[in-house]
């Protein structure tokens, strides 16, 4: 048997083998000692193998599921090893044979997966020519059966943070790709992310073959059905990640049939920084609340719940989609069809799970009974749509799409139980009438029953034993019992079967017989609704794709309703999207905050060629992160189909949204606060377009006040005059607020204060101009810091004033810094030489002999 397992896990030379032996998967050796120490379960030891005791390890098959979910959240991949011999004819060990491996981008059983978030599976390849990388990304979501590809163009500088992004964005559960990539920081890079890495060898990333396989998975020609023929890097990819994905499931994945190919331009750019601080399904912290997800989230199906998400981050940019969704939402919000679809929707079970269960042959008896009870909800959540005013089109398509699939429903509605067992091998599954023979196999042994009672009254009267008993159990299965005082009477036919302390038991030929006949129709029943149940299966494999459409269908109504539901308690309002440049919000809040808090206030927003940079200025716990937050939540929920919380807006195109806000260490990525922060500034001067939405909070803090001052300065003129992006820009540096005087498109804005008592009251509205002051030691001492520091601070502030006399303290040190710096320059003898040579003026002659005279002064000094 040793060897047997030995052969097997050189197989799975990185994964744990759960090998099967009879009621137990084993684990052996280092497998055994890892899943010791990962999950707990107690390490053993027995027999020996070339001198050294056998470590080995357990776990019961029908508790594996637990197990199988903590070792795949650890990161962990399983072989599954089954028995598939007859243990009672086979001749040594019985044959044993990988069925699947389980690994974190390729679950699809419910215990394992997160019930509103999908697990992608990544597969990524680069090609380079010179100085040019192709990078294809090809990502599967196995659960759902959605295959999606891109391929972008690189250079050597954007390349790993091109290749971040969008690794960031797909959030895959696991990614795969060739050490062969040339770069190779590139795993580095991909070991930062939280995925599980898997490397593949080379071959495994062929383009011919990919594009064979490609085309076979999806029963066509040629890719150019999907526009994707010629996106050969991402092909090679998708057919890496579909030989992984075939030999993990050991079966053939019918309900990958169709692939989409995504453009880098397509969606809003949304950088992971930016995902981050805007707190769309994470907060800061890393929590699931609030955010906005969990604040949208009212809806009733996972199916609903996972397309949320994905909205969320997914953005397009092409108005039109956006557009079709907030009409859907006005349709719906008209009458009381949200309540109706709401409870509807509430009785649909995750039909495209289950569908992909059913692909792979792995669907369980209650998802079959969830499909059914989710079909018959159909025609209802059909009705409700026809009564939606008006039709949209988007309505009208989903209408389309949940027509209920007869064919399909009537199967599972003959063939399953109302209510079915959990598990195939317990029967109580196929309902009654479905099969004759079943049922003539049910009869025989549940009509068991009256023939013992008939029997037992027969043994009382012709033995005169008034107490005997016919019974049955598992392990002796049908008995005679007698008690002890009685056993003198037993007739010769009674054969002994067992003696207990007060009783004897006995068998009859005529119950022997009986036994035998139950037993096996009992048995032979259960094999035929194993039989049946995959019979149904297969019969419902044709109708997977349009399982799929009405799942999708389901998912997107969902959403709308949720959506809807949320607009029309909180009275968001329908955005226009519009093809001029402005992003002009009136009376907006914050989604978020705006649910937290009693009393919101609502602010304006108006941006537009003439008024680009809006410099924030305020106090501490003003407002100034909320109202810039709240604008571009507003831009991106507006983007994504939704109303937005503010009595009207009007955005125009937008191609990305940045943000550099609040600042923290990446102690692990061993970057400073500072260095953090330039980082994203970077990122954003490269990358913003004048179509771009930029958030900038308090740049330059993480460093002196000179330094950090003239940083946001240039940083905020280089926004202003060269990437002329729609920017939000709060800053503590007063001096700043000057920039407006010689940038016509920077403008003022203050969140207001008043000082009250010694103490300060927020009030939270934006305002034109700039603030007046910055009540930090007002804040400190809400705050809690002690009075007497308070007193110190205070007195100190006061020096600090009296000695920069200058009108506006700060910007006059650093403008005397600056010229201080410029003077020491001209000073040099180099440039009072150069100052002293008007170009125009000279002859060529002139020129030359000037030039030898700068060479001499430069070498001498
Ligand atoms: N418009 C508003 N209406 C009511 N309360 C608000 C509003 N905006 C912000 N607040 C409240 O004020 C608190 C502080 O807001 P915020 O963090 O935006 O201030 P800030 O000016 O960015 O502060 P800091 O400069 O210290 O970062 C929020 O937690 C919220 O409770």
């Amino acid at each position: 048997m040793m060897q047997q397992y030995l052969r097997i896990k050189a197989d799975y030379p990185d994964t744990l083998v759960f090998y099967r032996m009879g009621d137990f998967y084993e684990l052996f050796f280092d497998d055994a000692e890892k899943a010791a120490r990962l999950i707990g379960i107690t390490l053993t030891q027995r027999g020996s193998s070339g001198g050294n005791a056998i470590k080995m390890a357990g776990v019961p098959y029908h508790s594996v599921d637990g197990y199988l979910a903590k070792l795949i959240k650890l990161g962990e991949s399983i072989a599954i090893c089954e028995q598939i011999g007859d243990p009672a004819t086979s001749k040594g060990p019985v044959e044993r044979k990988v069925m699947r491996v389980i690994t974190p981008g390729t679950l699809t059983e419910s215990d394992l997966l997160p019930a509103k978030s999908e697990r992608p599976l990544l597969a990524i390849s680069v090609a380079s020519t010179k100085k040019q990388y192709s990078i294809g990304f090809a990502w599967l979501s196995l659960s759902s059966g959605a295959l999606k590809l891109l391929e972008i163009d690189s250079t050597e500088k954007e390349f790993s943070h091109q290749l971040l992004q969008e690794c960031e964005r797909i959030a895959a559960a696991e990614i795969l790709y060739t050490e062969d990539i040339n770069q190779p920081e590139v795993s580095a890079l991909l070991a930062s992310l939280s995925s599980k890495i898997t490397a593949l060898p080379a071959w495994h990333f062929d383009l011919a073959q990919a594009k064979k396989s490609l085309q076979e998975q999806l029963g066509v020609a040629s890719l150019s059905g999907f526009g994707a023929e010629h996106a050969t890097t991402a092909i090679t990819a998708a057919g890496a990640l579909l030989r992984y994905t075939q030999a993990t499931q050991g079966k053939n994945l019918r309900h990958i049939n169709s692939l989409t190919l995504e453009t880098v331009d397509e969606f809003i750019g949304l950088d992971a920084v930016t995902r981050r601080n805007l707190e769309l399904t994470e907060t800061i912290r890393g929590q699931e609340s609030p955010t906005l997800f969990s604040l949208l989230d009212h809806c009733r199906t996972s199916m609903g719940s996972r397309l949320l998400r994905h909205w969320l981050h997914h953005p397009s940019r092409a108005q039109e989609q956006a557009r079709s969704r907030h009409h859907a939402i006005h349709s719906l919000g008209q009458s009381d069809a949200c309540a109706a679809l709401l409870s509807s929707l509430g009785n649909i079970a995750d039909i495209e799970r289950i569908t992909t269960r059913i692909a792979l042959a792995s669907a369980r008896p209650r998802d079959l009974a969830g499909l059914r009870d989710g079909l018959q909800q159909l025609p209802t959540v059909r009705a409700v749509l026809e009564q939606c005013q008006p039709a949209t089109p988007l309505l009208t398509q989903l209408h389309h799409a949940l027509a209920t699939p007869i064919d399909c429903l009537e199967l599972v509605q003959s063939a399953i139980m109302a209510e079915p067992a959990t598990m195939i091998r317990d029967g109580g599954v196929i309902a009654a009438g479905f099969d004759a023979e079943l049922d003539e196999l049910r009869n025989l042994s549940e009509n068991a029953g009256q023939f013992l009672i008939d029997l037992e009254t027969r043994e009382r009267a012709e033995t005169g034993i008034a107490n005997l008993r016919v019974e049955y159990n598992r392990v002796h299965g049908f008995y005679i019992e007698v008690t002890n005082g009685q056993t003198d009477k037993v007739p010769e036919r009674y054969r002994r079967r067992q003696t207990l302390k007060n009783a004897e038991r006995y068998i009859t030929p005529e119950l022997k017989a009986f036994e035998d006949k139950a037993l096996s129709a009992q048995e032979r029943a259960l094999v035929r609704e194993k039989y049946l149940y995959e019979q149904v299966l297969q019969q419902l494999t044709p109708h997977i794709q349009v399982l799929q459409t009405i799942a999708q269908a389901l998912a997107q109504l969902d959403c709308l309703v949720a959506l809807t539901e949320h607009a029309t308690r909180h009275q968001w309002c329908a955005p226009h999207l519009v093809a001029e440049p402005i992003l002009s919000i009136e009376q907006g809040r914050h989604p978020v905050v705006e649910n937290q808090i009693e009393k919101f206030i609502a602010n304006d927003c108006q941006l537009n060629t003439e008024r680009k940079l809006l410099l924030i200025t305020g106090p501490n716990m003003g407002g100034k992160s909320t109202y810039m937050r709240q604008v571009a939540l507003i831009t991106l929920l507006a983007y994504v189909g939704s109303y937005v919380p503010a009595a009207s807006a009007t955005i125009g195109p937008i191609d990305r949204i940045f943000t550099r806000i609040g600042a923290a260490d990446d102690l692990a990525g061993g970057r400073s606060t500072f260095m953090v922060e330039m980082t994203e500034s970077a990122a954003i001067l490269n990358a913003a377009t004048e179509k771009s939405l930029v958030l900038m909070d308090e740049v330059g803090r993480g460093t002196s006040t000179f330094d950090g001052l003239a940083l946001a300065w240039a940083i905020a003129k280089q926004l202003i005059t060269q990437t002329n992006s729609f920017t939000l820009f709060a800053t503590h540096y007063f001096e700043l607020t000057q920039l407006p005087d010689t940038h016509s498109t920077a403008h003022n804005v203050h969140l207001s204060a008043v000082e009250h008592q010694e103490t300060i009251v927020f009030l939270h509205a934006v305002q034109d101009g700039p603030a007046s002051q910055s009540y930090g030691l007002q804040v400190a001492q809400l705050a809690g810091i002690p009075n007497q520091v308070i007193r110190a601070a205070r007195k100190h502030l006061a020096e600090l004033e009296a000695h920069s006399i200058q009108s506006t303290p700060q910007f006059d040190l650093f403008a005397s810094a600056r010229t201080e710096a410029v003077i020491d320059e001209t000073e040099h003898p180099l440039h009072t030489a150069l100052d002293e040579i008007d170009p125009d003026s000279l002859s060529p002659r002139e020129a030359l002999d000037a030039l030898y005279k700068l060479k001499k002064l430069a070498q001498s000094t």
